[in-house]
């Protein structure tokens, strides 16, 4: 099973290194951080917290970033300079799937969101399920009541998951994303300013996918994992629908209205939440393995 301080033992600087790391980064690439705590959400949901996401595509085996629901994932590369850290410490000791959980955990703290206490000891997966990911993870148009049943089948309840989706506090969605919502005519849920505001960072209503054309998350606070988002939401700012939807929807809006007015209920539930997501489903004991590059299966 998971536990606290797994690798006390082991490898007793493991934690420290992997915070170390998070911060060197962050100070070089602040973006870095918004990228761990997108990684946890597509890796932990899709199957389990085995970094089935970090898996490059090889000779049989085709990569869960290569799946739509990955569209702007980035930072990848850096998952392996806190990786070859912790190799030069301890040898094929930490998991990359405890990197994903506690890079994400020390993210958050870089972004001013809370401290979680996170257990350790996940093995990594010995395969992708690119397959599950688009079942896996909602599209950013699909309906509440999708997006809610999806989350609750992994143990987060409605509160967790409005909590969750907080993250959008932090980092962009590109134009793409966006568009639908702003052309031939302006979304009537959207703040007609804002979406003016849109439309500058959006000028064409099709946008070239590999352009880098994007919006802030949050134009307030863009790098502050706050509650920012839910006083957005309220105020029509959403960028992408499903974060509009927490607003229309009546079994999320209460939440969404508690959360926007105290920050601190935010984080715990953020908290909450992010615990039973890194503890889906973990390999452990003798399952998996320990990768020692965390793109790639081990070599028989
Ligand atoms: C139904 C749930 C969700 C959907 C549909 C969704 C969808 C998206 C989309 C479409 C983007 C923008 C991608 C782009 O255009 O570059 C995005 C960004 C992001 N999402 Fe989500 N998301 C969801 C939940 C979550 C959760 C639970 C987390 C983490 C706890 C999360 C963390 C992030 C972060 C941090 C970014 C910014 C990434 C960056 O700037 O590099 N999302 N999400
Ligand atoms: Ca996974
Ligand atoms: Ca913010």
């Amino acid at each position: 099973d998971l536990q606290l301080n797994y690798y006390s033992k082991s490898c007793p600087r493991a934690e420290e290194i992997i915070k170390e790391q998070v911060i060197k980064l962050y100070h070089k690439h602040g973006n870095t951080a918004v990228s761990w705590i997108r990684n946890l959400f597509h890796d932990c949901i899709v199957k389990s917290c085995d970094a089935s996401l970090l898996l490059e595509t090889t000779n049989g085996i085709k990569s869960e970033q290569t799946s739509s629901r990955s569209f702007g994932m980035r930072n990848f590369k850096y998952v392996n300079t806190i990786k070859d850290a912790l190799e030069r410490e301890c040898p094929m000791t930490v998991s990359c799937a405890d990197i994903v959980a506690l890079s994400a955990r020390e993210g958050a703290v870089m972004l001013g969101g809370p401290h979680i206490e996170l257990k350790t000891g996940r093995r990594d997966s010995k395969e992708s399920y690119v397959a599950e990911v688009e079942n896996s993870i909602p599209n950013h148009n699909d309906s509440m009541s999708l997006v809610l049943s999806t989350f609750q089948s992994i143990g987060i309840d409605t509160e967790g998951t409005v909590a969750l989706l907080g993250a959008h506090s932090v980092g962009r969605v590109h134009c793409t994303n966006i568009v639908q919502r702003l052309y031939p005519t302006v979304d009537p849920s959207l703040d007609p300013n804002y979406a003016e505001y849109l439309k500058g960072r959006c000028p064409s209503p099709y946008p070239d996918p590999n352009a880098v054309e994007y919006a802030r998350n949050d134009r307030e606070t863009p790098m502050v994992l706050d509650n920012m988002y839910y006083k957005n939401i309220l105020g029509h700012k959403g960028l992408l629908l499903v974060d509009q939807q927490l607003v229309s929807d009546p079994s999320t809006y209460p939440f969404v209205v508690k959360m926007a007015a105290d920050n601190g209920y935010f984080h715990d539930q953020f908290s909450r939440a992010v615990v039973i997501l890194s503890e889906n489903n973990p390999l452990t004991g003798e399952q998996g393995e320990i990768r020692k590059d965390c793109r790639f299966i081990n070599k028989k």
